[in-house]
């Protein structure tokens, strides 16, 4: 392959929400994205997302066949769609994470997958960084430096992702490339949708709050917003990143009050959190474009414009897909594997240098 050529790939995103597999189109040779196409959702039916709740937290070593089946069989269904590609970039689902221990666990296999729909597969994105020493998240960052440029940026900006666990990255598109010094800095922010979803469940069988209403009606307990803020990862210097239930006691901080109260305060938090990661960027951001489906959720949207010194909008804004990113940057990331370009950089996971990773798996 050569290093300027451009390749048509589509990737797949089967985030933390655990709602479903998004597969979106982009052609890039690698370092530039030169164009975006055809986008599609599967979404996981009930029987299928219990399945895979119930394997969160679970390692290889674990029993994880019944999850893998729904996640090769989304993807296959999803994928026989897009014909037209010459490569895949196949996330799969995170089960588990846990850097620290240097280990990550994303299940799908990326072999099978290639075998099954004919197209080289680029696949387990994460464990060559954890292996490394880093914290093998999060890896949108050097897609978002290319949006950075995509869009015409100028100054340094924050691309935020309020999916199940929340991220960011800083931004300067002053840089030429993403693993210079000084280009990047990224960081999982704290638990998003995820702390509200499972609330949302609970109490009303509902998958979430739908564009914030129910935490419309509500105020923000401070005292427990104060408490949150008080876990020790917010102390943590980053890079830093976390799994999707590094917080189980969440919940119970909102016990005691109402409903709505409890929803608003559940988005409190995630204002915090946010609001306490853009103090610790290099020069404070122009903008603060947020993707992943927290950005329908108005209370959200609301708070961290009161929070934060500078406008915040939804990707759209720029022209950008904000419900296809992630999946649009695992097959930016997938042209990257293939050419042996790094994917993370010590200011995006903490690896001690820039690294490449994933497997490429041919039919
Ligand atoms: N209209 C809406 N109003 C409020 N919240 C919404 C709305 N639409 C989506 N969401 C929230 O966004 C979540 C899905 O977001 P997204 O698809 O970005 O997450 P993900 O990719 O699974 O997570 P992650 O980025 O952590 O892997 C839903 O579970 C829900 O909480
Ligand atoms: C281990 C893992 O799957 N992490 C996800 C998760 O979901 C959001 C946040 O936590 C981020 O760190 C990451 O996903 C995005 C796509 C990333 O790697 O950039």
């Amino acid at each position: 392959m050569r290093m300027d050529e451009v390749i048509k790939v589509v990737g797949t995103m089967s985030g933390t929400s655990l709602d479903g597999v998004d597969a979106a189109v982009i052609e890039t040779d690698g370092r530039s994205i030169t164009g975006f196409g055809k986008t599609d959702y599967r979404a996981y039916s009930l029987d299928e997302r219990a399945v895979l709740k119930a394997s969160l937290g679970l390692w290889p070593e674990d029993n994880v066949l019944a999850a893998k089946q729904v996640v090769e069989k989304a993807h296959k269904d999803i994928l026989t769609t897009f014909t037209d590609v010459d490569m895949i970039g196949f996330h799969g689902q995170t089960l588990a994470h846990d850097p620290g221990q240097g280990r990550t666990h994303q299940i799908g296999d990326g072999a099978w997958l290639a075998n099954q729909l004919g197209r080289p597969v680029v696949w387990d994105f994460r464990t060559a960084d954890v292996v490394a020493g880093g914290q093998g998240a999060p890896l949108a960052p050097f897609f978002h430096f290319a949006c950075a440029k995509w869009i015409g940026a100028t100054q340094p900006l924050v691309f935020l992702n309020l999916g199940g666990v929340g991220n960011l990255t800083w931004v300067d598109p002053g840089k030429d490339d993403p693993a210079q010094q000084g280009a990047l800095l990224a960081f999982d922010t704290g638990p998003a949708n995820a702390p509200i979803n499972d609330f949302m469940q609970q109490r009303y069988g509902l998958a979430f709050d739908k564009d914030g209403e129910l935490a419309q009606k509500g105020h923000v307990d401070q005292a427990s917003v104060d408490a949150f803020m008080s876990h020790p990862y917010f102390t943590i210097t980053p890079p830093k990143s976390l799994d999707r239930n590094d917080f189980p006691d969440i919940l119970d901080r909102i016990l005691h009050l109402s409903d709505a109260d409890a929803v608003a305060t559940l988005c409190g938090f995630v204002v915090a959190s946010v609001s306490h990661s853009i103090t610790q960027m290099p020069v404070a951001p122009q903008r603060v474009l947020v993707t992943g489906g927290g950005r329908h959720n108005r209370v959200l949207m609301a708070g961290l414009s009161n929070a934060l010194k500078c406008p915040v909008a939804p990707v759209e804004d720029v022209g950008l897909n904000g419900d296809m990113l992630e999946a649009q940057a695992f097959g930016y990331l997938a042209v990257r594997v293939a050419k042996s370009l790094p994917i993370t950089c010590p200011s995006t996971t903490g690896v001690a240098h820039a690294i490449s990773g994933g497997i490429l798996s041919a039919p």
